[in-house]
């Protein structure tokens, strides 16, 4: 493992220099390796180790139909390559259990018979595990349990893999039953297409992940985008000059700018009176909001954020239900306007 230093600390990380695509290939030559569940993680990880030599499989409820027939669509082929979830079980050596956090909970005693000694079972999170007071998850003792968490969207993780860069992942052993859990969980890391890995554990990667999906990647980002939105609109603002101000300018300008090289130089390509009421402005935010992202890390410690992800996306009609929250966001006035606003850049106009 390479030493690198993270802002004055010492951490360990595995890059692709140290651990290349040959050896994760002959690390797997011998494994198959199946994915079981086709919703957005499953797609991106599984059509990644494809196209790097790696033997894998899908396992999907097939009265899913959504889903299977996306896999279908994708060139896995039904009784090839495209299995239920139990026979894709039983074929595979390095189980990918890929279907969304409640599912897992629910498929779990279909799963459990093929999880015979010597396989490994993989998460992409560590929620199963560490709240398995809840989710009912305890794997055998004569199996592997590895982790490799991407730190984006199944949807990133494919196009950045296709464009020739990465999606940054963590990674974890949670049980080593064989000896080679390590190069097992590292040789999928880098088959699935990450960018460089760095070490957690199951808790470090839920903790922090059900955060930063509830805080500043999403939850915040969309409370304080429509915080700002609805007071310039109450200031008299028209929708466009405010999703401007709030959305567009952000998006196709200023998360670029610290994306290529940090948020001093966004800063510092920004007017000075900007870089003045922004210096000062951020520890006003900062102050206002630290006390609600500790409330939201006890939440998350406490099982209570899971309880409510397992009870509502056990539902039979969860998708339904997510589907209809998320179609009045898209609905509402904010994101409506977004939508005009988006088919205005020049790139868009006139399609
Ligand atoms: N969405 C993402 O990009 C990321 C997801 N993860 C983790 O990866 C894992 C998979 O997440 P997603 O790809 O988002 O999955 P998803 O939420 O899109 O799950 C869809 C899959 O679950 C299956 N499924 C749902 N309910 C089922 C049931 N009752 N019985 C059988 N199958 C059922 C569907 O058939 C489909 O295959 C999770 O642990 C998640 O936390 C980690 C990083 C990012
Ligand atoms: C994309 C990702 O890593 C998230 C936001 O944590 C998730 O989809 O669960
Ligand atoms: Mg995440
Ligand atoms: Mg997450």
């Amino acid at each position: 493992m390479a030493k690198m230093v993270f802002g004055g600390v010492t951490e360990d990380v595995v890059t692709r220099d140290e651990f290349p695509l040959e050896k994760a290939r002959e690390v797997l030559k011998d494994e198959v390796v199946a994915v079981l569940g086709y919703g957005v993680q499953g797609p991106a990880q599984s059509l990644n180790m494809r196209d790097n030599g790696i033997h894998v499989i899908i396992g999907q409820e097939p009265s899913d139909k959504f889903y299977w027939d996306k896999a279908v669509k994708d060139g896995w082929v039904p009784g090839e390559t495209l299995f239920s979830l139990e026979e894709a079980a039983a074929r595979g050596t390095i189980i990918q259990y890929l279907v969304s956090d409640a599912a897992q909970m629910m498929v779990w005693d279909r799963l459990k018979p093929h999880l015979t000694t010597g396989k490994a079972l993989y998460f992409s999170h560590g929620f199963g595990i560490v709240y398995k007071d809840q989710t009912g998850i305890i794997p055998p003792a004569d199996i592997d349990v590895i982790l490799v968490a991407p730190k984006g969207s199944g949807t990133s993780v494919r196009a950045n893999f296709l464009s020739g860069s990465g999606i940054n992942s963590s990674y974890a052993v949670h049980q080593d039953y064989t000896g080679r859990a390590e190069e097992r969980t590292l040789a999928v890391g880098i088959a699935v297409g990450s960018g460089y890995l760095f070490p957690t554990t199951f808790e470090n990667e839920v903790y922090s992940d059900l955060t930063g999906e509830r805080g500043v990647l999403m939850g915040a980002l969309a409370g304080v985008m429509e915080a700002q939105y609805e007071t310039l609109r109450r200031h008299g603002h028209s929708p466009s000059e405010a999703f401007n101000e709030t959305v567009e300018e952000l998006t196709q300008s200023l998360i670029r700018l610290v994306a290529a090289n940090g948020m001093d130089w966004m800063y510092a390509n920004c007017s000075t009176t900007a870089q003045r009421g922004a210096l000062d402005w951020a520890p006003r935010f900062k102050a206002a909001v630290e006390p609600t992202f500790e409330q939201l890390y006890q939440s998350v410690l406490s099982g209570e954020e899971t309880r409510v992800v397992l009870a509502a996306n056990s539902a039979p009609d969860y998708r339904e239900k997510l589907g209809e929250e998320l179609r009045v966001m898209r609905e509402s006035e904010m994101w409506q306007t977004g939508a005009a606003v988006r088919s205005l850049r020049p790139e868009n106009w006139n399609k």
